[in-house]
C-alpha cells in the first residue's frame, strides 16, 4: 500500500487581522514539532496573504487562499485572479468549500472553471466535497459526493489533477461541534477512493490525499486520523489557535 505523506491544513475563514495573522502564522512556522512529518497549510484571508507568506517563508508551511476567480484579470469587482494569489506568495487554494456553495452561488460548472484556472497557474487545489444534512438522511451522501466530483473536476486527467488534495467535509459537520465519527469519515473516504480508482486509475486513487473537515479537534484528531482512508484534516476553528493547531499537526 502506498504511504500518503498526511496533510495537515487550517482554514481561517474571514478571521483575523494582518498582524494577528502574521503572528498565528509564525507561531506554526516556528514550531519544530511535527512528528508525522506531515504537509501543512494555513489559507488567511485575502488580505493577509503576502503577510502570511513572508511571515512562513523558508519554513514547511505552504500558503493558500481560500478561493479564486476563473478569469485571468478583467473587470470583476472584488474578484481574486490566480496570478494573483500566486503573486501573494500561495501555493495552493482551497476550492467548492461548503460556504462558497451555500453562500456565494459557487455551482458545479463554475467550481470546474476555477480548478482549469488554478491548475493552469500551477497551483495545488484543495477540491472539498460534503452533504448536508438532509441528504445524509436521504441517505444520498456517496451519490452527492461522486457528483460534486465527477462534475466539479469534469475534463481534466489523472495527470493534471495529480497534486489535488480533496476534502470531505459533511456540511452538518462544520462549525457545529458535531464530528462525523471516524467509522463515518472512513466510509466516505474510502467510497471516494473507490469513486476516483475508477475515474482515474488505482495509481491515483493510491497517492491522492484525502482529508476530513468538520470540527476537528484536539480531542478528536487522533481517532478521526487512524482511519485508514483518511490522510489528514481541514480545520477551522480550532486552526485559529497556534498550541490547539499545532497539538492537531502532531496528531497520535
Ligand atoms: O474548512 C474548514 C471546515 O469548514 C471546518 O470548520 P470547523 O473545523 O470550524 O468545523
Amino acid at each position: 500500500m502506498t504511504k500518503r505523506i498526511p496533510f495537515i491544513s487550517g482554514n481561517w475563514k474571514m478571521h483575523n487581522t494582518i498582524a494577528e495573522s502574521k503572528a498565528l502564522a509564525k507561531a506554526i512556522a516556528d514550531c519544530k514539532e511535527n512528528k508525522n512529518n506531515a504537509d501543512i497549510m494555513i489559507a488567511p484571508s485575502y488580505t493577509s496573504l503576502a503577510a502570511v507568506a513572508e511571515a512562513v517563508k523558508g519554513s514547511k508551511v505552504a500558503v493558500a487562499a481560500q478561493d479564486v476567480h476563473f478569469e485571468e484579470k478583467g473587470a470583476f469587482t472584488s474578484a481574486v485572479a490566480p496570478s494573483q494569489i500566486k503573486d501573494a506568495g500561495a501555493s495552493h487554494v482551497i476550492i467548492g468549500h461548503s460556504e462558497r456553495r451555500s453562500l456565494f452561488g459557487d455551482t458545479d460548472a463554475i467550481l470546474n472553471k476555477k480548478v482549469a484556472a488554478a491548475l493552469k497557474h500551477g497551483l495545488t487545489v484543495v477540491f472539498c466535497v460534503g452533504e448536508t444534512l438532509a441528504e445524509r438522511e436521504a441517505d444520498k451522501t456517496l451519490g452527492v459526493i461522486e457528483s460534486q466530483l465527477e462534475n466539479g473536476l469534469k475534463g481534466f486527467t489523472a495527470e493534471q489533477l495529480s497534486s489535488m488534495v480533496v476534502a470531505y467535509e459533511p456540511v452538518w459537520a462544520i462549525g457545529t461541534g458535531k464530528t462525523a465519527t471516524p467509522e463515518q469519515a472512513q466510509e466516505v473516504h474510502a467510497s471516494t477512493r473507490k469513486y476516483l480508482s475508477s475515474k482515474y486509475g488505482e495509481d491515483f486513487a493510491s497517492k491522492v490525499r484525502i482529508v476530513y473537515g468538520g470540527s476537528v479537534k484536539t480531542d478528536n484528531v487522533d481517532a478521526i486520523m487512524a482511519q485508514p482512508d483518511v490522510d489528514g484534516a481541514l480545520v477551522g476553528g480550532q486552526s485559529l489557535v497556534a498550541e490547539q493547531f499545532i497539538r492537531i499537526i502532531n496528531f497520535n
